[in-house]
């Protein structure tokens, strides 16, 4: 299955989880890391998996606000897509994980197809994010071989 890996990142954080989820899922699929995803190069039909952090007052990172923008005031329908959502922030903020829920909510909005629910991750809490994000993918992406 196609593969599109979204990131949304400041200081790296969710790109060392992406890293680690592209290593886990490319033995069995064609998997592509955008790092400044652009709408017109994510492939449709595929699995789109979002892994961004959260900045600002609960905002998207700056290098997917592009895309994010691009969703908002385009509404593509994606409903030949299905994803699912790591969402990285620290709990001392209200807004905790705020990206990853808006763009959560945003997808699911334009028709995408919610493959998992979305992971949340407290840096807080988790030294080495990557850790519980491999551990949620390990258990359950056997699924996308079937879907
Ligand atoms: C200026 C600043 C603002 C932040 N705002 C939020 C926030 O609103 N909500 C949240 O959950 N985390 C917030 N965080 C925490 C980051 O999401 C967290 O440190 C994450 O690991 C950064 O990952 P990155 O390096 O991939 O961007 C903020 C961090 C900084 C430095």
């Amino acid at each position: 299955m196609d593969i599109e890996i979204i990131v949304g990142s400041t200081l790296g954080s969710a790109e060392y989880v992406a890293d680690e989820l592209e290593a886990l899922l490319k033995e069995q699929h064609q998997v592509k890391i955008h790092l400044d995803a652009e709408f017109s190069e994510l492939k449709q039909p595929a699995f789109w998996l979002i892994c961004s952090s959260t900045h600002g007052a609960g905002d998207v990172p700056d290098n997917l606000q592009p895309f994010f923008q691009y969703l908002l005031e385009q509404q593509p329908d994606l409903s030949a897509v299905s994803y699912s959502v790591v969402a990285i922030g620290s709990s001392s903020y209200d807004t905790f994980c705020g990206a990853g829920k808006d763009l959560d909510q945003t997808l699911n909005k334009l028709g995408a197809k919610k493959l998992k629910e979305r992971l949340e991750i407290d840096v807080d809490l988790e030294p080495v994010p990557e850790e519980p994000a491999a551990s949620w993918l390990e258990s359950w992406k056997n699924e996308l071989n079937v879907s």
